[in-house]
C-alpha cells in the first residue's frame, strides 16, 4: 500500500483549502491576502525559527520549523510551484559539494 508523506499530504490540503471560505480557513485567508503577505509570514516564521535555535529550545525550534515549512508550502502553492519542483532542484544538486559549487561561481 502506498503512503503519502506528511509534507505531500499537507501540500494537498493547502491546495484544497486555498479555495475555501476565508471565514473558515486560515489557508484561504492567507490566499485572499496575497503573495506579499504570505512571503512576509515566511520571513517572520524564519526569524522565529532562528530565535528558537539560538535559544537552544528544541521544543520551540520544532514548533517554529513546522510553522516555517507550513507557510513555505503555502507560498510555493501561491506561486504555482510544488514540493516536486523543490525535490527536483535538490535532486539536481545531489552529489555536488556545496563548497565546489560555491567555488565554481567565483570568478
Ligand atoms: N499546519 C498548519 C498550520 N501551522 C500553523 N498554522 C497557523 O498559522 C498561523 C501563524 O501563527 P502566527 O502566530 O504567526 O499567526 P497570527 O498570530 O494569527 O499572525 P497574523 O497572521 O495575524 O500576522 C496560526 O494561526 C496557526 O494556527 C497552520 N494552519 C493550518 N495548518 C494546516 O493546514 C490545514 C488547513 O487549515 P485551514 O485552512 O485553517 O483549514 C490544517 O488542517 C493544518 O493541517
Amino acid at each position: 500500500m502506498s503512503q503519502t508523506d506528511p509534507l505531500s499530504a499537507l501540500e494537498s490540503v493547502i491546495r484544497e483549502r486555498m479555495q475555501a471560505d476565508p471565514d473558515s480557513s486560515y489557508v484561504a485567508r492567507l490566499h485572499a491576502k496575497g503573495r506579499a503577505k504570505i512571503a512576509q509570514k515566511v520571513g517572520e516564521e524564519a526569524v522565529e525559527t532562528v530565535i528558537a535555535a539560538m535559544a537552544g529550545n528544541a521544543e520551540e525550534l520544532t514548533s517554529e520549523a513546522a510553522d516555517l515549512l507550513f507557510h513555505l508550502l503555502v507560498l510555493l502553492a501561491e506561486s504555482g510551484l510544488s514540493l516536486d519542483d523543490v525535490r527536483g532542484e535538490l535532486a539536481r544538486r545531489e552529489g555536488v559539494s556545496g563548497l565546489e559549487e560555491k567555488a565554481s561561481r567565483q570568478g
